[in-house]
């Protein structure tokens, strides 16, 4: 198997099917008892003598890291258990990784680009780029990141505790088969990659290894059609792999807005990455010459492969830690249920994060796990996230920007009368003189009634990411279309066309 799996130690694929089994655990909590429990267990404050801590929190990655220094910073007593590196996936194998690869797999047509602006003509050679060279100097990013996480939890006096935790019950916590008691417990575990039960699933490999390949592959097959397979069709595609993408349905990023999924679909098929729909993958047989060949359900004509990633979703690290006997419900898939307080079925113990239902994105284990350390440490109300307005991107090439409402929740939640869309497709200045065939788009919907609340805003741009975020607070803000129309622009750039767009698109029914 290529590279290392981040998460293999201790839940191996092989493990993957009969976690399914053992998920299926009787679960049927309402929110209101959930709610009610919560108010008991913040009378509860710092400083309980009868406790080892006042907070435990299991598992070192953006919602478990933020939690536990706050606590911590606020006085409370706070042990963190971490069985891997601190940081968890977005540090180690996700967001972070994910973005330098970004950047690295981009410069073959940045390179292009510049010929246009009158640099000399490289002819770019794939096997040029040191692979090697790069993944080490992206290993030494991600050591320096894990020390500075180690160093700051430390310096707010959080006790690190190495090793996998278990709940033993709703008090007490195993690391290394020492016992720990605590006052509260904050469960934060994230996931890891589902590997389908297929024929063959040995070969398959999954983002964790992407990130540890020994050498680029000359052709590689994607399956899924999430966050995770379109930006690294992107990547792969961006370092001169030729990719195919797998769908088992008619689309990509299918919670998408519908115009901004066919607006990217365009441009990757531009960039050359080929899509197969409504196909799934049957079984997966090595050849001789340590390629694969991929055999699909629909389609009896087979592909051949050098590498076949799974990015299919994700399933939350809950499987086997004692949640049980600590009195937390899950529902058939492992997800902890809680609260809008991140309160779980026993009043004391809290999840936050990729192990429960919510937004599965760093920012937003962060600011769950900070809102309820001062919860439970700062004497502050309990706040609510607010998942409507969180902003995200697809880290794509171009990438896409989102907040807000797509086009078809505008039409279930006012009718298909009650919202404008006002919509521009532009050609980015960047590519006038390289020439580069490339597109980009801004779609505003506008609540029709009242004062016109723009209400989602999805942009594809190279700088959509950057755009997307002062959008959020524009969202959040109630910010109406008129306020949009009388923003002046900055001139030249591509977040200019929000505040010009003044032409309603017809309606698609
Ligand atoms: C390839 C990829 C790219 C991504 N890109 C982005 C992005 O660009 N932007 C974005 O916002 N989000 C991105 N995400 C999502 C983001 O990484 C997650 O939403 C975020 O990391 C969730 O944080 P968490 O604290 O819930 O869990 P994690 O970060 O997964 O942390 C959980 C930690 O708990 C540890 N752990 C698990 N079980 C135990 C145990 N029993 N005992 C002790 N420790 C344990 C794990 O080792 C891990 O360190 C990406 C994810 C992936 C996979
Ligand atoms: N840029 C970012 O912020 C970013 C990047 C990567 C991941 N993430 C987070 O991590 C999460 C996980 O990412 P992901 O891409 O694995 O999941 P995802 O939920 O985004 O996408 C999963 C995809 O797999 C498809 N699928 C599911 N089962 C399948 C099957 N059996 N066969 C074929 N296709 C199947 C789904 O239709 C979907 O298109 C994301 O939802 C996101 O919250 C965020």
């Amino acid at each position: 198997m290529i590279g290392c799996n981040y998460y293999r130690g201790f839940l191996s694929r092989h493990s993957i099917d009969n976690t399914y089994k053992l998920y299926r655990i009787t679960v049927g909590t309402g929110q209101s008892g959930l709610r009610s429990h919560r108010f008991m267990a913040m009378t509860s404050g710092k400083n309980t003598t009868n406790y080892d801590y006042d907070y435990f929190v299991v598992g070192g990655g953006s919602g478990g890291v933020r939690s536990s220094r706050i606590a911590a910073q606020l006085g409370a007593r706070v042990a963190l258990a971490e069985s891997k590196q601190l940081g968890g996936t977005c540090v180690n194998v996700g967001c972070v990784p994910k973005k330098l690869f970004c950047y690295a797999s981009q410069f073959r047509e940045l390179f292009h680009d510049a010929h246009g602006y009158g640099w000399p003509k490289i002819d770019m050679n794939y096997n040029d780029h040191n692979w090697k060279k790069f993944l080490e100097s992206k290993n030494a990013e991600i050591q320096r990141l894990n020390n500075a996480y180690e160093k700051n939890q430390k310096d707010n006096n959080v006790e690190i505790i190495k090793g996998r935790a278990t709940l033993k019950d709703s008090h007490t916590v195993v690391v290394n088969n020492k016992e720990y008691t605590t006052k509260h417990i904050l469960v934060a575990v994230g996931g890891c990659p589902i590997i389908p039960n297929i024929e063959g699933r040995e070969h398959i490999i999954t983002s964790d290894d992407a990130f540890f390949l020994e050498k680029l592959p000359k052709n590689v097959i994607i399956v899924g059609g999430g966050y995770i397979a379109t930006e690294f069709a992107c990547i792969f595609n961006g370092f001169g792999c030729e990719v195919t993408l797998i769908l088992r349905g008619k689309t990509i990023l299918s919670s998408f807005d519908e115009d901004i999924r066919a607006k990217l679909t365009d441009e990757l098929k531009k960039n050359g990455i080929n899509i197969r729909y409504q196909t799934e993958v049957e079984r997966i047989e090595k050849s001789s010459d340590d390629s694969f060949r991929v055999k699909f359900k629909q389609d009896k004509t087979p592909m051949d492969t050098n590498l076949v990633m799974f990015a299919i979703g994700r399933h939350p690290n809950t499987y086997n830690i004692g949640l049980d006997k600590a009195g937390i419900k899950t529902d058939d898939n492992g997800v902890i249920k809680v609260d809008d307080y991140s309160q779980t079925t026993m009043p004391n113990i809290y999840a936050v994060g990729d192990c429960t239902d919510r937004k599965a994105l760093t920012p937003v284990a962060i600011q769950e796990g900070h809102y309820l350390a001062n919860m439970l440490f700062g004497n502050q109300q309990p706040r609510k996230v607010d998942y409507a307005t969180v902003g995200t991107t697809v880290f794509s090439e171009p990438a896409i920007g989102t907040c807000g409402l797509t086009e078809q929740q505008a039409r279930e939640t006012y009718g298909v009368d009650g919202y404008d869309v006002y919509e521009s497709t532009f050609k980015p200045m960047f590519v006038q003189l390289s020439k580069r065939d490339r597109k980009s788009y801004v779609k505003l919907i506008v609540d029709r009634n009242g004062q016109q609340r723009v209400v989602g805003i999805h942009l594809m741009d190279h700088a959509a990411p950057e755009i997307i975020q002062m959008c959020s607070v524009a969202l959040r803000a109630g910010a109406t279309k008129d306020l949009f129309d009388h923003t002046i622009g900055i001139h030249p750039t591509s977040a200019e066309e929000i505040v010009q767009i003044r032409t309603k698109r017809e309606k698609k029914n």
